[in-house]
């Protein structure tokens, strides 16, 4: 037995004790073995010779045997050099020193998280909510139903669609927003018969019905609210009180009123001033807060001649080069526009801060729409080739072929009514 090995000849210990001792033993010594194996395998000394000590207990007797026979150096098994593990450098806590006076505390670098930066976002996104609930633009838009407007001026309005898109436009530029520093005042121009009251009446009707309160539109004709005896300062007082009740009211309702101004053109000049005076920036912000229309002959002459040298340039809708005659078109209504602002600021300084629609000539199957719209407002059926028959008792201007209506459709409700007196009138 080795020495080093405890002897289990103790007549104290029983039986119990010693065969677990015994296996234990036992295992022991299989281990010391296995190390010895261990050692004496080729590259299992990485220092090149120096056997590691055997632990307590493993006899290194044959080891040592084979320890001293000389051994020579080859550079078989090198490669099974094992790779050292590179030890982690463990982070010495540094000692920082602070002076006396001032806090304790590491400097932070700043660095922006992304977390904050979604925060800012979203304090972004919820602050132009609270704008755009403050403001009401979606409400206002659909309070005055201004697709439903455009729809009903496209049904009801003919060969004006420059002229209906332009004033669509701006309403919904100006009714976008609840609180104004300036009034929208709209002045619609044209020759007679073109549909500039046709489309006043239509904007009353349906302001009427939007804000549900016919107090909050005014129409106001000259001829009718001011005839000629009638003492212009009179006239001008009673102007300057529709508009500031209808104003007051409306703000009191948190409404933006329609104020509709039929033949500008025989306004007087004092009426004007008034009108004026009050659009002011320095008068109360209940006048601002309101849509004006002014709707004139002035300029008539002016855009008569601008569509019959234009007549040339005008083909169907359709046509392959439509688009780049729109273009042209858009760009000689913009220098027809800016001509008509010069000659009404020289009629009033009031046009100068009116948005100009120009009405343009109606054309001869304008003139046939008008009169089947008629026929049937009248209670006729509306026959096309009746109404074709009717047009063509109106006079035209003729341009490269083209036949512009030179009264419009003015005349189209009296014929309508002589029809009602013809005898077997056709109706439904
Ligand atoms: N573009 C149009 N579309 C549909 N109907 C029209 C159009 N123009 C005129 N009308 C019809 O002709 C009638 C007379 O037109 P309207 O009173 O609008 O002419 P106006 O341009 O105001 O002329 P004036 O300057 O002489 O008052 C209208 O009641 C309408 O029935």
């Amino acid at each position: 037995m080795d020495r080093s090995q405890p002897s289990l000849e103790s007549p104290t210990l029983g039986p119990c004790v010693i065969a677990p001792v015994r296996a234990v033993l036992r295992l022991r010594r299989r281990v010391c073995v296995l190390r010895k194996r261990r050692l004496l395998q080729p590259g299992a000394e990485p220092d090149g010779g120096t056997p590691r000590a055997l632990r307590p207990g493993c006899s290194s007797g044959t080891l040592r045997a084979d320890l001293d026979q000389p051994r020579f150096f080859t550079f078989d098994g090198l490669t099974e050099l094992p790779s050292r593990t590179p030890r982690k450098k463990r982070r010495r806590s540094r000692v920082v020193l602070y002076p006396e006076t001032s806090r304790k505390y590491r400097p932070r670098t700043e660095r922006q998280s992304r977390a904050q930066r979604c925060l800012l976002l979203l304090v972004a996104i919820v602050g132009f909510q609270v704008l755009n609930a403050i403001e009401n633009l979606d409400d206002n838009v659909q309070r005055y139903d201004l697709d439903g407007l455009e729809k009903a001026l496209q049904r009801a309005v003919f060969g004006q669609p420059a002229a209906v898109g332009r004033i669509m436009a701006l309403l919904r530029d100006y009714l976008a927003t609840h609180v104004h520093s300036r009034p929208l005042l709209l002045a619609l121009h044209g020759p007679s018969g073109v549909g500039k009251s046709h489309v006043g009446r239509l904007l009353a009707r349906h302001f009427r019905a939007v804000l549900e309160d016919s107090a909050l539109v005014l129409q106001y004709h000259a001829r009718h609210h001011c005839p000629e005896p009638r003492a212009v300062q009179d006239c001008r007082k009673e102007l300057a009180q529709h508009v500031t009740d209808v104003v007051a009211q409306a703000e009191a309702k948190e409404k933006t009123p329609l104020l509709v101004l039929d033949e500008a053109e025989l306004l007087h000049p004092a009426l004007l001033d008034e009108l004026h005076g009050l659009l002011q920036p320095q008068r109360s912000h209940h006048f601002h807060n309101a849509v004006y229309i002014l709707l004139s002959s002035t300029g008539g002459v002016e855009i008569t001649r601008f569509v019959l040298q234009n007549a040339s340039r005008t083909l169907p809708p359709h046509s392959s080069s439509a688009y780049s005659i729109q273009a042209e078109e858009s760009q000689a209504e913009e220098e027809l526009r800016t001509s008509l602002r010069e000659l009404l600021a020289g009629e009033h300084p009031l046009w100068r801060t009116a948005a100009i629609v120009p009405f343009l000539l109606l054309d001869k199957r304008d003139v046939v729409n008008c009169f089947r719209e008629e026929m049937a407002g009248e209670g006729f059926f509306p026959e096309q080739a009746l109404a074709e028959r009717l047009a063509e008792q109106l006079s035209y201007h003729h341009v490269a072929g083209h036949e512009f209506a030179i009264t419009g459709c003015k005349q189209v409700v009296a014929k309508v009514n002589l029809l009602q007196h013809r005898p077997g009138r056709t109706g439904h």
